[in-house]
């Protein structure tokens, strides 16, 4: 079983992040985790702070000379603004001098929409500090760092993930796009909003712009792809082993994301069963399905076709134009808090997405391959694809494995 867990403020050290249960001999270079904590702060609409905020990078455990050595990875990402708040964020109680107590004034008036108010609540705190430093998707920049890792354990399988921007606000990619693949990464990160259509992505660029004339903020949906699955990850015997429970529970634990589909998803619902499933033809080369309406899941079990789940991110809660809120402190009617924001962070989600998609495929793939090293999880692979019978094998092994996606077939 592959376990992972993160700690960290947004305004504290440095984050930390440790992953358990990794074979021997997975390829994990800085360069590589760098290069999606990069992709991370990419996107058309994020705040100031992706600019002058760098991360860190370090890792502190479970790699020798750039492969695992199946103990726990530790990964600290550090934060260059860390100077600044050393007062504020101190673990020990300290003086805060002069020129910090503009940072360190209690935060009374809490975000509609952010953990502020029900927080200070919970917690019980008079400040937003505590609670917005943890709610914080500063967060996720350990998770894409421990995505990276499970991106190169899956790669090793000849698993590789996509993911890409569907919709900002209003503005959608057309349906029957063609998927994106392997071949349009550079593509893809070299959009301003990460979308597969250009297009569609001129459309995205004034919205966000219109958005932030407006003082406002956008949100939007991401889709992440995984090329190359076997059938069979997950299962359809517990709830909490289906596949696409497991990935629903991954996506909505990101900061803001407030709906998954799998597949056509909620499309699917207003569909008749004849046009909703993906029928089954034999062929030469084994059972085919003609679409991917599914997502590459049935029974809670991957198909071996390429799985296709999208995240639903709200609109960035601190509003430049300050929702309404009440002064806790006094009771009075207030605007919430705002010293800046992001207006549009769902390039951004997609990133974290497909990290988050990557932990729980390889966990699947672990709990059905096992594997103490890379060479045994992969010998185990192969030899289970190797050993359907020849009745039971689906076209969609070997279309997966030539990396085009059912869906453009
Ligand atoms: C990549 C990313 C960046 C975000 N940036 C901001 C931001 O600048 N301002 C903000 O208020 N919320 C931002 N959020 C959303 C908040 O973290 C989130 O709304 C908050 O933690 C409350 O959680 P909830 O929306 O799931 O209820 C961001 C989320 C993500 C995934
Ligand atoms: C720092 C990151 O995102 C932050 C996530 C975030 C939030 O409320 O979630 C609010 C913003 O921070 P601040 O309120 O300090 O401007 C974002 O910049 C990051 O993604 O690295």
């Amino acid at each position: 079983m592959l376990r992972w867990l993160t700690a960290g403020e947004s305004h504290g050290p440095e984050l930390i992040a440790v992953l358990e249960g990794l074979p021997a001999g997975v390829p994990v270079l800085l360069d590589d985790i760098q290069a999606d904590l990069a992709r991370r702060k990419l996107g058309y609409g994020r705040g100031s702070r992706m600019k002058f905020e760098q991360d860190e990078l370090h890792i502190s455990g479970g790699v020798i000379h750039g492969r695992t050595i199946g103990s726990p990875i530790a990964i600290r990402v550090g934060n260059t603004e860390w100077p600044k708040w050393v007062e504020v964020m101190n673990s020990q109680p300290v003086e805060v001098s002069e020129a910090s107590r503009g940072r360190s004034a209690p935060l009374t008036r809490p975000r509609p929409g952010h953990a502020d108010l029900v927080g200070m609540q919970k917690y019980g705190f008079d400040s937003a500090r505590p609670i917005l430093e943890r709610a914080s998707a500063r967060e996720t920049a350990a998770r894409v760092a421990l995505g990276a890792v499970a991106k190169s354990f899956l790669a090793e399988l000849g698993i590789e993930l996509v993911s890409h921007t569907l919709s900002i606000g209003p503005v959608r990619v057309p349906e029957g796009r063609p998927l994106p693949t392997l071949d349009d990464l550079e593509a893809l990160d070299a959009d301003p909003l990460r979308c597969f259509d250009a297009a569609t992505s001129a459309l995205m660029v004034a919205e966000v712009d219109a958005a932030k004339k407006d003082g406002d903020t956008l949100g939007g949906i991401v889709e992440v792809l995984a090329y190359n699955l076997p059938p069979g990850l997950g299962s359809h015997v517990q709830w909490d082993r289906r596949l696409d429970s497991q990935l629903a529970a991954a996506l909505m634990g990101i900061q803001a994301i407030k709906g998954v589909e799998v597949g056509d998803g909620f499309l699917t619902t207003t569909r008749r069963g004849s046009e909703a499933h993906d029928e089954l033809h034999q062929t030469a080369a084994g059972i085919s399905r003609d679409t991917d309406r599914a997502g590459g899941t049935e029974g809670g079990m991957s198909t071996g076709t390429v799985l296709r789940v999208r995240a639903g991110m709200k609109p960035i809660a601190t509003v430049p134009h300050s929702l309404a809120t009440v002064d806790v402190a006094t009771g009075e009617a207030a605007q919430a808090h705002h010293q800046r924001s992001d207006v549009c962070a769902v390039p951004a989600s997609g990133v974290v997405a497909e990290a988050m998609v990557a932990l729980v495929l390889a966990n699947a793939v672990l709990e059905k391959f096992g594997g103490d090293s890379i060479d045994e999880t992969s010998r185990n692979l192969t030899s289970y694809v190797e050993n359907i019978p020849d009745l039971l094998t689906t076209t969609a092994q070997s279309e997966a494995q030539s990396g085009v996606p059912a869906a453009q077939l």
